[in-house]
């Protein structure tokens, strides 16, 4: 028998199309509740090192959308690790691998059930890793998700990662909004 994960989650692809509207380009693939039918996902689709820029790989819990507007996301934020150009051959593909088996192994020890889920942005500035939060303002808790989350991807001590709410992001007047929390 297959082993059953503590979650269902859902596997989405955004796939920048311009003449559509943002959300007509973001769509659910496939959902997986076990550990092979992880394994088998991640390995029929391509490294994320090898789609498109502009191009979106995002996984949450069944039942969430990756969208701000989500009822589980809407009080929410999202700790973002941007990667600079050279880090897309070599810690691109191995984060997000590192991200997802956190988020799918229940990592996040007693706040497990504040984690949403996590994107990827392939993009041509910089690649864009982000593991979004249910609550915005609990921030013991958020710092507890972020300190692991950092812990686990191995990130160089210099690499910042922040934190804003999805109501900073979505109202964004300037592109550095200052971030909520950082770790
Ligand atoms: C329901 N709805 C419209 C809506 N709901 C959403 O949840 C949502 C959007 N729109 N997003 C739109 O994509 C642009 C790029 O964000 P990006 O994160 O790809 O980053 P880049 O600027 O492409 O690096 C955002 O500026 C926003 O326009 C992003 N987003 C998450």
């Amino acid at each position: 028998t297959k082993h059953p994960l503590q979650n269902t989650w859902s596997f989405w692809f955004f796939k920048n199309d311009k003449t559509k509207a943002w959300d007509k380009n973001l769509l659910k693939i496939t959902s997986f509740s076990t550990v092979e039918d992880f394994w088998a996902l991640y390995n029929h689709i391509e490294l994320v090192s090898h789609i498109p820029q502009g191009c979106d790989y995002c996984v949450f819990k069944d039942g969430i959308k990756p969208m701000w507007e989500d009822s589980a996301n809407v009080n929410g934020g999202r700790w973002l690790i941007s990667l600079n150009r050279q880090a897309r051959t070599q810690e691109l593909d191995n984060s997000w691998l590192e991200l997802l088996l956190l988020l799918i192994g229940e990592g996040f020890e007693e706040n497990c059930d504040a984690i949403c889920g996590a994107v990827v942005n392939v993009r041509p500035k910089a690649d864009k890793i982000s593991l979004w939060t249910a609550d915005a303002n609990s921030k013991d808790q958020c710092l507890a998700i972020g300190r692991i989350m950092k812990q686990r991807l191995h990130l160089n001590a210099q690499t910042l990662v922040c934190y804003n709410s999805h109501a900073e992001t979505s109202h964004k007047q300037s592109s550095m909004t200052k971030p909520k929390y950082t770790v």
